[in-house]
């Protein structure tokens, strides 16, 4: 197993009364891409801004790539990349020069900008217009492109994907799946939860300042244990007035089709009464509890779960 390239160990951030972070610990491993998620000042920024070594903690340490990020050194800041939340440029330069500007700010080399530019889906063509000129969206993908400069290990992205169609959407995803396999440890900041749920290895859930749930999807649904949703709908003359599963509390919702909620533990066995005869079925859903739902559950108060 491969050394963290995050680690952060009971940290803490006070502003002066506000406890923005109390006490959170958590690593992040290389290759894995991580979302972070929690209602507005649940601390997200706070956490983000402590991994870049914009603040220092109040209590606890912070390390990225084996170093404390707030002690400024240079080698850690080159393979950080960031997006903010809010990326604001200067309009008057053209995308290329405010690529070359943040290049030298972090001296690394963008001897392949037009490859940079192509990654994130920019035209070669908007490379030498003005960035006032640029949509919201082109704006987003110049934010990105700054954020690849040095080819980062860790990636940093705060809501990057809020204001961006559908399309754009997608390929902000097909970005973050070629960085991972790359080795990227990538951490998004996000309220969109359902574009997340097949797109992060693990969610850290953030509430009030601490770390309320951490792990996988399965894992956090081992935890919550909240229930699967079956639907079946029975094929035309299947001779039956229900599907087969004795034991479930079947409900009618259309001509044919039942739905049943069942318990984690019970839906395999369920499955397989429902489908001893496969001509009786003419449809089966099975839907599994979404994050959207966990994360409601975790907020539900039921405490710290690791
Ligand atoms: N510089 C600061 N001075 C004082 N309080 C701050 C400062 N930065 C953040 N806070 C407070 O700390 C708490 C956490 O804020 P933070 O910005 O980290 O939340 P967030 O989860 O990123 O929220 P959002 O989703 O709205 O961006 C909030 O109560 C916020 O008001």
């Amino acid at each position: 197993m491969t050394a963290p390239t995050v680690t952060l160990s009971s940290v803490a951030k006070r502003y002066g009364r506000i406890e923005a972070v109390k006490d959170v610990s958590f690593e992040l491993e290389q290759g894995q891409t991580v979302a972070l998620v929690g209602h507005n000042g649940a601390g997200k920024t706070t956490l983000i801004k402590l991994m870049l070594g914009l603040i220092r903690p109040t209590q606890g340490t912070v390390q990225v790539l084996g170093k404390d990020p707030a002690r400024g050194d240079f080698a850690v800041r080159q393979r950080l990349g960031y997006l903010p939340e809010s990326v604001s440029f200067h309009m008057a330069l053209t995308g290329r020069e405010t690529l070359a500007f943040y290049a030298r700010l972090k001296r690394v080399d963008v001897s392949d900008m037009a490859g940079l530019f192509e990654r994130v889906g920019l035209a070669p063509a908007a490379a030498d217009r003005p960035v006032r000129t640029y949509s919201k969206g082109m704006r987003q993908r110049l934010g990105l492109a700054q954020a690849l400069l040095g080819a980062p290990r860790v990636l940093l992205l705060d809501e990057p994907t809020s204001g961006l169609d559908p399309a754009l959407r997608r390929n902000f995803y097909e970005l973050v799946s070629g960085l991972r396999s790359a080795g990227t440890t990538i951490l998004l900041s996000s309220h969109a939860l359902t574009e997340l749920e097949d797109r992060t290895d693990r969610v850290i859930i953030v509430n009030e300042g601490v770390t309320i749930a951490d792990g996988t999807l399965e894992k956090l649904r081992g935890i919550a244990r909240l229930p699967t949703r079956i639907s079946v709908t029975l094929a035309d003359g299947a001779g039956i007035t229900a599907p087969s599963g004795g034991q479930v509390a079947w409900k009618a919702v259309r001509d044919r089709t039942f739905e049943a909620e069942v318990a984690p533990e019970n839906k395999i066995s369920i499955l397989r009464d429902v489908t001893t005869d496969p001509a009786a079925v003419a449809a089966l859903h099975v839907v599994e509890p979404t994050l959207d739902e966990l994360y409601a559950h975790f907020l539900g108060g039921r405490g710290m779960m690791r």
